[in-house]
């Protein structure tokens, strides 16, 4: 059984799968509470179905793209079947996860977004670092950015773990607290091989609007 808040179809805001249909899988609960996150409503409540359910939902969309997200989708055990059943249907796999659980049981066809929360979060030290060794080419590494410690915190990581040689590292701004061009700015000041992203979804919709 899974306890999902929401199943829809939307444009992909992040990522390099940005700008591509795809369906959300929203998964409910999480165990972080990083300080800015956007999907607070993802906490509680939701709706039990089964995964035959789910995926009847998610088919009638005709979407060849599927994100499953939260909350923390890893937080439920049966999120890992879960996603090798979407795998094994055909779907082109997406999961967004915060980097504190443990990955080792996402099947590997998947293509993970692995937050790493920086200081700025308040969730930093909730990382399980053995994460970024299981990275594939088709991973992504995630660092979203509340100010200038946490750009030089994430500068650290990246460059101290090579990340960039092992997948894309994707920043980001927090949504309307900072400042995308500084961000942007010190990115190139410091040649840092990452790519730069805004959460396209925030631009097109009401960026508080569910469901998109
Ligand atoms: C809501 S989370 C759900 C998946 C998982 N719990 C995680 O944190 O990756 C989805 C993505 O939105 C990002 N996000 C949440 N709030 C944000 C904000 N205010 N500004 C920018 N990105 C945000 C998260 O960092 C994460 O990459
Ligand atoms: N359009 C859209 N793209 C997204 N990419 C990742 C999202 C997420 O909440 O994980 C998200 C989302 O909530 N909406
Ligand atoms: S881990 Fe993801 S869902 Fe949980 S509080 Fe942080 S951003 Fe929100
Ligand atoms: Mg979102």
């Amino acid at each position: 059984m899974l306890n999902v808040t929401e199943i829809f179809h939307s444009i992909q805001g992040e990522s390099t799968h940005a700008g591509r249909p795809c369906v959300f899988i929203r998964l409910t609960g999480c165990p972080l509470r990083c300080t800015w996150c956007d999907t607070a409503y993802a906490f509680y409540g939701g709706r039990d179905l089964t995964e035959d359910d789910v995926i009847a939902r998610v088919r009638a969309f005709g979407c060849p793209l599927v994100e499953v997200t939260g909350g923390e989708p890893l937080s439920q055990p049966d999120a890992f079947p879960l996603l090798t059943r979407l795998c094994d249907e055909g779907f082109e796999v997406l999961l967004e996860t915060s980097g504190a659980l443990d990955t080792a049981g996402v099947d590997r066809r998947v293509h993970v977004v692995l937050d790493v929360k920086c200081p700025g979060s308040g969730m930093a030290e909730r990382m399980h670092w053995p994460n970024l060794q299981r990275l594939a080419s088709h991973d992504e590494v995630k660092f979203v950015i509340k100010d200038r410690g946490d750009y030089e915190w994430a500068r650290e990581v990246i460059r101290s773990r090579d990340l960039a040689a092992r997948c894309t590292v994707l920043v980001s701004p927090v949504f309307g607290e900072t400042d995308a061009r500084q961000l942007a700015e010190w990115v190139l000041a410091d040649r840092l091989p990452v790519r730069f992203q805004l959460q396209l979804h925030k631009h097109v919709w009401a960026p508080d609007m569910r469901g998109v």
